[in-house]
């Protein structure tokens, strides 16, 4: 494999324009006959990958791969996490109805070099705002003290600064018990998502312990996001390029997402044949997408699929992502096991903080 120094220094900023640019073309090309297109995601059971049996850990991680080099999307069941993921949701709605104006503000994400903290409707755009975001946000990230396992004392932020919390928390006296029911969400989710990414490192036929030691203070950003109801409900697929849109469509940046969404359905991810599949909620399920980083190590063979959110209900949405990434300072580099001389990286290596920085940067005006 090339070594990183062989690319130019700013590979990350390239790879992010690059990324910025293929979004467009697939949004704008005609349909892609040569990959498979899908109506329905599939929804995997998780119960057996706890057990002490590899075979049965291994029997999910197929099923995981099924899913990845196909769709890039899947549902999980069995993870344990239906009452935390309620209560989570009910926190969310609090956040935005409990909280006054004046705090948000206070807390405006202006405020943030690291892109944390409340932010109001049409603040950021994921598609140079061409279309108007409804959605409104909160943003926070990894903190050594909402891991369960302490952390390892060494983490960095995106730009590789070692700096402590930069999270922008609300007044505890407006909204009492927020910052302990973020800290059960966020540390359940956390070790959730590193037992996933050993059943990835199998669904690649690699050791399980391979990702280990990148994860050992990882990037987990999270939002809590409320998308206003419908004014005018449309049938799926039906959005005109100048009208609001919930969230545009983008693919998400790291190793994987997991998604919490409320009762009401509104994510929809892009069939390769040019048509919007729903994602909407699935009886205690938890929505797990692939995302760039992943996309790049097995050099496109597990897809970042295109997503977007369009409320068409008459009530409010809730959801709750996390975007699980490796420590920030690590490199995301096309795996040995695929490439070949006949295939060769499609991807160079990029900074995994840098990368999510310069894709941020790219949602906000003046930023990138
Ligand atoms: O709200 C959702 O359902 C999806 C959110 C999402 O795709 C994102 O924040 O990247
Ligand atoms: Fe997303």
């Amino acid at each position: 494999m090339a070594a990183v120094a062989s690319y130019p220094v700013d590979a990350t900023r390239a790879a992010a324009l690059d990324s910025q640019r293929y979004l467009e073309t697939r949004l704008k090309s005609t349909p892609t006959t040569s990959a498979v297109s899908f109506d329905s995601i599939p929804i995997i059971d998780l119960s057996p990958s706890f057990s002490s049996s590899l075979s049965a850990r291994q029997a999910v991680a197929r099923q995981i791969r099924e899913a990845c080099t196909t769709i890039g999307f899947f549902y999980i069941t069995g993870h344990g996490m239906e009452l935390i993921s309620q209560k989570t949701l009910e926190l969310a709605e609090r956040f935005f109805t409990e909280l006054s104006q004046e705090s948000k503000d206070k807390i405006h994400m202006r405020q943030s070099k690291y892109f944390r903290g409340y932010e109001p409707p049409s603040y950021s755009s994921l598609n140079n705002f061409t279309q108007k975001e409804t959605k409104e946000a909160f943003n926070w990230a990894y903190e050594a003290a909402l891991d369960p396992t302490g952390g390892d004392g060494k983490y960095v932020e995106l730009d590789g600064a070692s700096v402590s919390s930069q999270n922008l928390w609300p007044d505890e006296s407006e909204i009492p018990g927020f910052y302990e029911g973020i800290k059960e969400y966020y540390g359940t989710t956390m070790q959730l998502a590193r037992h996933l990414f050993r059943l990835f490192a199998l669904s690649l036929d690699l050791p399980e312990d391979y990702f280990d030691s990148m994860m050992t203070h990882p990037g987990g950003m999270c939002r809590l996001i409320k998308y206003k109801p419908s004014e005018n409900p449309k049938p799926l697929s039906e959005v005109s390029e100048d009208e609001e849109i919930g969230l545009g469509a983008h693919t998400d940046y790291e190793c994987f997402t997991l998604l919490l969404q409320d009762s009401n359905p509104g994510l929809e991810i892009l069939s390769p044949d040019g048509r919007w599949i729903s994602a909407g909620p699935v009886e205690g399920g938890i929505v797990v997408n692939v995302a760039d980083f992943l996309m790049r190590w097995t050099n496109g063979i597990y897809k970042s699929t295109v997503h977007r959110v369009v409320n068409r209900t008459d009530k409010e949405r809730y959801s709750v992502p996390m975007f699980f990434s490796i420590n920030y300072d690590e490199k995301v580099e096309t795996l040995p096991s695929c490439v070949s001389e006949d295939n060769p990286s499609k991807f160079p290596p990029i900074t995994a903080g840098k990368y999510v920085m310069n894709r941020l940067a790219m949602t906000i005006p003046g930023k990138f």
